[in-house]
């Protein structure tokens, strides 16, 4: 996204804390930019996340605000808001002045609080003219809507969801998903992905991602077979996660690669050079592998309220993919499992076309047409 002309909308797309609720925020600013190159898009997020990595990388200008505890319900406790949330609010109303704000899109998430609030409240915008509340619109990628959403929900001029039953009244537009993995054309892409990787161009390929921050357990469990999988002539692209990379597992040459990065910046290359993923089921990675067609084996990420079951649970249903629960993905259920799905070329081709028929591909646009109707300022 590259500077655009003064004028245009300002469009504010506020997710801050793991790529799951910043690749969201990112998708939806590239397809409002592609929608209206005059607008001017502007991603919010806090000083701790990976949005001060991913979101500069991408080119779109970040404004930060305080990250604030959540309060455990909308009730009580915003009334009594503690001083640290006034002092996000402002600093968040200052963010909506400098950017002259026409719209919050908001995707949950720390970021979010102080800025749904700073957005409710009338302000005078720098450009000047009567005090006036920021429209906002509120999208919610995952299967039970988390707090901050909740809040926004209530002020928002348009309450979207990845999914039905997420717990806010919402319109169900599916989970945006970005330009390059939407578009992806997994076929026509695999001979220059698996060459920039330095994967082999033929053989089967598994993909191994927990999330934004990597997982634990995957990278465990796959360090006990990774020498098995090697030799059986299935080579593995596996992101371990920012913070395991002293973990990553190591496999001698002489079979397919065994390949482990920390965090992978192209996952449209990625999915391309994939026959499978073995992954956490993230909503934002549900949407993508669903978006791609790739066969997938989900691990839920066993800790919170069980809504990764939930995000897998479609896409398990249709013959997409499998679903292994956490304290099930020992090393012998890889060897006796997944690796055998890794060199079965029918049944992969089999669920990926059922993974193609459950995938959304235009929420990014749904999403940001929205936004810019929102904004009053939307192209004729
Ligand atoms: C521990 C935690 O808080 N998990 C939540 C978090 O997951 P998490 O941040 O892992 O989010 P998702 O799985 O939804 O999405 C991950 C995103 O990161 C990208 N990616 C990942 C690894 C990599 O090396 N490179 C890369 O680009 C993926 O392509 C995807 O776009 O947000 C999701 C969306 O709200 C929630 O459903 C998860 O429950």
């Amino acid at each position: 996204m590259s500077a655009a002309p003064a004028g245009g909308p300002s469009v504010l797309v506020v997710g801050g804390g793991t790529a799951g609720h910043i690749e969201p925020a990112l998708a939806v600013g590239e397809a409002v930019t592609a929608l209206d190159p005059t607008a001017r898009v502007t991603a919010v997020g806090t000083p701790r996340g990976l949005e001060t990595d991913l979101v500069p990388k991408r080119g779109v200008p970040l404004e930060l605000v305080d990250p604030v505890p959540l309060p455990r319900s909308v009730g009580g406790d915003l009334v009594r808001l503690p001083g640290r949330l006034v002092r996000a609010v402002r600093g968040a109303r200052e963010v909506l002045r400098r950017t002259d704000a026409d719209v919050v899109v908001g995707f949950g998430g720390y970021a979010c609080v102080p800025v749904y609030l700073a957005a409710a409240a009338p302000l005078r915008p720098a450009s000047g003219g009567a005090r006036r509340r920021v429209p906002i619109v509120v999208h919610e990628a995952n299967s039970r809507a988390g707090i901050a959403n909740k809040l926004g929900a209530r002020f928002a001029v348009a309450t979207l969801a990845a999914v039905t039953g997420s717990g806010l009244d919402a319109r169900v537009v599916g989970n945006p998903v970005r330009r390059a993995v939407a578009t992806l054309d997994r076929a026509a892409l695999r001979a220059q992905a698996r060459a920039t990787f330095g994967l082999d161009p033929d053989g089967p390929v598994l993909l191994v991602v927990g999330g934004s921050q990597g997982a634990r357990s995957l990278n465990t469990a796959m360090a006990a077979v990774a020498e098995e999988f090697s030799r059986a002539g299935v080579g593995v692209l596996h992101a371990v996660g920012p913070k395991n990379v002293d973990d990553a597992p190591v496999v001698p040459a002489g079979g397919a690669p065994y390949l482990t990065v920390p965090y992978l910046d192209r996952m449209d290359l990625a999915y391309a050079a994939a026959d499978l993923v073995l992954c956490r089921s993230g909503a934002i990675t549900v949407a993508e592998v669903s978006a791609v067609g790739l066969p997938a084996v989900f691990v839920p990420l066993p800790h919170g309220n069980g809504e990764q079951a939930l995000n897998a649970r479609d896409l398990v249903a249709g013959g997409a993919a499998l679903l292994v629960e956490d304290a099930d993905l020992t090393p012998d259920h890889l060897r006796s499992e997944v690796l055998p799905l890794a060199l079965d070329p029918d049944r992969l081709q089999m669920m990926s076309e059922a993974a193609v028929r459950g995938g959304s591909r235009d929420a990014a646009e749904v999403v940001a047409r929205i936004a810019l109707d929102a904004a009053g300022k939307a192209p004729r």
